[in-house]
C-alpha cells in the first residue's frame, strides 16, 4: 500500500471556464483526474487532447487521464505523449490491452486499466500484470455526482490481496461517489488512490475538502 492515501480531484466537477484556477485550488492533490468522454463509450461528451495539453502547461500536478472512449488503442498514447502521468483505458473498450500498456509506458506514462462496476476482475489478471494502475469504477462511468456502489469493494479487496502478496504491482484507485461518508469503507478495503469530483469541487474550499478526505482515509486504514 502506498504510504499515505493519495487523492485525485476530478476536474469533471470543476468550472471548465477556469481550469487553471481550479487546478491551483487543489495544490495538495497527488494526481489531477481528467475524465475524457467521447459520447460513444459513455453517454456524455467532455474534453480531449487539446485541453489536456493546455492543462499540462497550466499546472505541475501530475495528470491522471481516465479515457472513457470507444477506441483507446488508437487515441491513448497521444495522451501519454502530451505529458499525462497516468493514462487509464477501459478493459471493456481496449482491443489489445497488453500492447496498449507497452505503448503507454514507451511513451513515458504509467499505464492504467479500468473496470466498470459490472466487470469482474479475475478474467483480466494476466493483462493486469502489464499495468501500473487499476481503476475500479464505483459508479457507472459517464457522470459526476452519482451514488457510491459499495458492491465493487470486493474487487478492491481481491486486488489489494494480490498486490500485498506480490502477484501484482499496482496502485489501486477508486472512482465515483467518493465523499466523507464513503471514503472510509474504500480505504478499509485497500484503496491507495481516491478520485473525488463533487466532494472536492462542490465544497467552498476545495483544498481543505481534499485534506479532510485524506485524513478520513488515513484513519480508516
Ligand atoms: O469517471 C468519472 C465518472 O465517469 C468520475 O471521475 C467522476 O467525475 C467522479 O465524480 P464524483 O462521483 O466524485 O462526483
Ligand atoms: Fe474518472
Amino acid at each position: 500500500m502506498v504510504h499515505q492515501p493519495m487523492i485525485a480531484p476530478s476536474i469533471l466537477s470543476a468550472d471548465f471556464a477556469r481550469l487553471a484556477d481550479e487546478a491551483a485550488a487543489v495544490t495538495g492533490a497527488d494526481w489531477l483526474h481528467v475524465d475524457v468522454m467521447d459520447a460513444h463509450f459513455v453517454p456524455n461528451l467532455t474534453i480531449g487532447l487539446p485541453v489536456v495539453k493546455a492543462l499540462r502547461g497550466a499546472t505541475d500536478i501530475p495528470l491522471d487521464c481516465h479515457l472513457m472512449i470507444e477506441d483507446p488503442d488508437r487515441w491513448a498514447t497521444g495522451y501519454a505523449e502530451a505529458g499525462a502521468h497516468n493514462v487509464t483505458v477501459h478493459v471493456e473498450a481496449a482491443k489489445d490491452p497488453v500492447r496498449l500498456a507497452k505503448d503507454l509506458r514507451a511513451a513515458g506514462a504509467r499505464a492504467g486499466l479500468s473496470l466498470k462496476p459490472g466487470t469482474p476482475l479475475e478474467p483480466h489478471l494476466d493483462v493486469l500484470k502489464h499495468y501500473d494502475t487499476l481503476l475500479v469504477m464505483s459508479v457507472e462511468p459517464g457522470f459526476g455526482g452519482q451514488r457510491f456502489m459499495a458492491e465493487v469493494l470486493d474487487k478492491v479487496r481481491t486486488a489489494r490481496r494480490l498486490v500485498d502478496t506480490g502477484h501484482l504491482r499496482l496502485v489501486v484507485e477508486i472512482d465515483g461517489g467518493i465523499n466523507a461518508d464513503t471514503i472510509g469503507q474504500a480505504a478499509e478495503a485497500g484503496v491507495d488512490c481516491f478520485v473525488a469530483g463533487s466532494a472536492i469541487y462542490d465544497a467552498a474550499d476545495p483544498g481543505a475538502a481534499l485534506e479532510r478526505l485524506r485524513e478520513r482515509a488515513a484513519r480508516a486504514r
